[in-house]
């Protein structure tokens, strides 16, 4: 199918799924007014993928089909993350006492300030979410976002959102893949990428992208899900951590760090900064709202969103949502959706413990002044 077709199936099927009016209705609310129909293929669509095999073959299906597997993940996931998490789709270190928000938009602000992006620059976001992000560096900084995104439902969510807060002159949001950009060359000031482009089949096509819609002398700035040196991919106990996040967080397949690194440089990508930030000796880790352990919770005031994200609260939901699902209010395959989230819990608890894995691999790479924009990898060592 062509990239056309595709996306007018994609834009077709989101209207079918989740109806006209996306953005008034957030979380479990807007799960109750799903198309029932349309719900079980998305949701047979992204778990088709995630069937319990690790082999090769299967390995790279889901390799293939990485744009449409993603497309319906967060079809069917993404109320249930502005439900327990908010509208920024991504971890954080904590602070003592700090809250979750204060918590969850430092991280933000600190990808700003290393990306050196200033005010009036022309930023673009790659795997934008609903904007949570984009709507914070954009208020930070003062600068103008482009928020690139293959799902239309978050798409049309984060302009709903961009408009009630006052912030559709300072961005916008746009549909694509990003390992085919559509931006002109030398477009952007700087890119950055918050836990997006793990989900790339390849991460060279998706820093090449990057590396060539970003100025010369432009700055890219990303937080990076990889396995660490720790991981051993023939060590059956660690594969089973990597699958559980694979499948609970609809990722084709975990890259290991080096992977990730060698991908920025054969793409000539000048690493500046290559730092893990879960590698450090926080008193709270970063994994910790997952982790169901009450002795972290910062204040009273995230005890919601606690409860939500604990082991307790995850049973709560799956079991109110088994009951909606029972009389018809959810859309059926809503608990299997859950039961996949569970998996992401547990997986990237266990990764983050044994710290085989992490979040928050911070690279910040620079493409030179005198670059050349599209960089040849078809050469360069492949993953
Ligand atoms: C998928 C990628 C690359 C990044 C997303 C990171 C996190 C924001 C999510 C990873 C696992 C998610 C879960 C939830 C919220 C968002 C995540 C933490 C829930 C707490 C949402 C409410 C459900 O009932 C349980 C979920 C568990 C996993
Ligand atoms: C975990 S979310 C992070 C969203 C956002 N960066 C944030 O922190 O809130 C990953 C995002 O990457 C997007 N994404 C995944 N594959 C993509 C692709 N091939 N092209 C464009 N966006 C993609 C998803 O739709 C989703 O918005």
């Amino acid at each position: 199918m062509s990239e056309t077709e595709l996306r007018k199936r994609q834009a077709q099927f989101t209207r079918e799924l989740h109806g006209d009016e996306i953005g008034k209705k957030t979380g479990l609310s807007a799960l109750m007014s799903k198309n029932n129909t349309a719900q079980k293929e998305a949701v047979q669509k992204y778990l088709k993928h995630w069937d319990g095999k690790t082999d090769k073959d299967a390995e790279e299906r889901r390799l293939e089909d990485y744009n449409e597997a993603t497309h319906s993940y967060y079809n069917v996931v993404t109320d249930f993350y502005e439900y327990g998490w908010g509208s920024s789709f991504h971890f954080s270190r904590f602070y003592q006492g700090e809250s979750f928000a204060a918590s969850i938009a430092r991280h933000e602000h600190y990808l700003a300030y290393k990306a050196g992006i200033q005010k009036d620059d022309l930023v673009l976001d790659v795997g934008c979410g609903v904007g949570g992000p984009a709507r914070e560096i954009a208020r930070f900084t003062g600068c103008n976002v482009i928020g690139l995104n293959n799902n239309d439902y978050q798409i049309a969510k984060a302009k709903y959102y961009a408009k009630k807060f006052n912030l559709s002159d300072q961005m916008d949001f746009v549909k694509g893949d990003f390992m085919h950009m559509d931006f002109e060359e030398n477009t952007f000031d700087r890119v950055y990428a918050i836990e997006a482009t793990c989900h790339a089949p390849k991460l060279e096509g998706v820093y090449s992208e990057i590396y060539k819609v970003l100025k010369p002398g432009g700055t890219f700035a990303v937080y990076e899900w990889v396995m660490t040196d720790k991981y051993d991919e023939n060590n059956a106990e660690h594969r089973k951590i990597a699958y559980e996040i694979e499948l609970g967080d609809g990722i084709p397949k975990m890259f290991h760090v080096d992977v990730a690194r060698k991908a920025l440089k054969n793409c000539g990508f000048e690493v500046l900064v290559s730092e893990d930030l879960a590698d450090n000796d926080d008193e709270i880790p970063w994994y910790y709202p997952l982790t169901g352990e009450w002795k972290y919770v910062q204040n009273l005031a995230n005890l919601a969103t606690f409860f939500r994200t604990s082991y307790l609260g995850r049973q709560f939901t799956t079991a109110m949502v088994t009951v909606m699902e029972k009389l018809g209010l959810a859309p059926e395959g809503s608990k299997e959706v859950t039961a996949a989230l569970e998996n992401a819990a547990v997986g990237l608890v266990a990764g983050g413990k044994s710290k085989l894995f992490t979040p928050m691999m911070l690279f910040v790479a620079k493409k030179p002044k005198e670059a050349e924009a599209s960089p040849d990898t078809s050469k360069k060592a492949t993953q």
